[in-house]
């Protein structure tokens, strides 16, 4: 690559978010995206992944901080600003999100009634041209020959690779996985995983995905941005990362037992107890590269 560097295509700063007084989710987040970097969010359960992922379409909105995406600065957005916003935004979730009773033609399709007049009902209410496009986008996941089943007949990999083509129906330059896999087996995840991957290899796509699997994290993603407690605890590329050094940093961050054994099995699937020593206190933590 030559020239000057590409300016980032999210920028976060400074975002800290409460639900309520007495829930604070995210704290003094800072983030910054390169366009077509592979982003994974890692965190236990609560670390404030999802609502991290959710500033970054506008879903929620910071209580301090700004969340800069696009080049446009979301929590400012009116209505339709937004909605265009969100256009170039695709998302994925954990449950899928499709309509169990409508084909899964259908449902790719819905993914692109954002840029459609008025309501659709059934196949045929779609332009042609859409439906060869869906078409392309479920050969492209695997799942052409399942166009016209029912969603709720394919399995769950199948299903989110289902909604991964309806998300490619907005043509988006991000894409949004909230925890993409975590309702899979690990071979539907190594599966739904790839080809994330390759989707955003060939077509230049910025992925922001949320995981808590550290092996996940580390074989997909260029980058693992570690979230424990609303705070970004790491910021690293996964180059020459190994997984022992991810579950160092976060059992140094620990502050208790019970979060030991938590990072032991929600991070890394171990079962069995973690060795029991005092935690430093986070604010003992030296920083070090990578490591907020
Ligand atoms: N709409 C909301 N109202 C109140 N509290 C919320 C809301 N959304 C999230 N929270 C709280 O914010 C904190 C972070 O939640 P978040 O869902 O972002 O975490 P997460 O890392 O995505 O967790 P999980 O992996 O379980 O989805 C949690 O304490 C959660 O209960």
């Amino acid at each position: 690559m030559s020239g000057a560097a590409a300016s980032p295509i999210i920028s976060v700063s400074g975002v800290t978010k409460d639900f309520g007084s007495s829930t604070r989710a995210l704290h003094d987040v800072d983030l910054t995206v390169e366009p077509g970097e592979v982003v994974v969010l890692l965190g236990l359960s609560g670390s404030g992944k999802s609502t991290l992922l959710r500033h970054l379409n506008g879903l929620e909105f910071p209580t301090r901080g700004t969340v800069e995406v696009l080049g446009q600065n979301v929590p400012k957005l009116r209505t339709k600003a937004l909605r265009a916003l969100r256009g170039r935004v695709g998302m994925i979730f954990q449950q899928f999100e499709l309509v169990p009773s409508l084909t899964v033609l259908e449902n790719v399709l819905t993914g692109a009634l954002s840029r459609l007049s008025g309501p659709r009902i059934g196949l045929w209410s779609y332009p042609k041209s859409l439906r060869l496009t869906a078409l392309t986008h479920l050969d492209r996941v695997g799942l052409l020959e399942k166009a016209y089943q029912r969603a709720d007949q394919l399995s769950g990999g199948q299903q989110q690779r289902v909604a991964i083509a309806r998300a490619l129906m907005q043509s988006p330059e991000i894409l949004l996985a909230d925890e993409p896999v975590a309702s899979l087996d690990p071979e539907s995840s190594e599966q739904v995983m790839r080809l994330i991957r390759e989707i955003a290899a060939d077509d230049g796509l910025t992925v922001v995905c949320s995981l808590h699997q550290v092996d996940l994290a580390l074989d997909w993603g260029d980058r693992i941005v570690g979230l424990r407690q609303g705070g970004v605890v790491l910021d690293t590329t996964t180059d020459g990362l190994s997984k022992s050094q991810v579950m160092e940093i976060y059992g140094r961050v620990a502050t208790s037992t019970a979060e030991l054994k938590a990072i032991a099995t929600e991070l890394s699937d171990v079962t069995v107890d973690p060795p029991v020593h005092d935690a430093p206190a986070i604010s003992s933590v030296p920083a070090q590269d990578g490591i907020a």
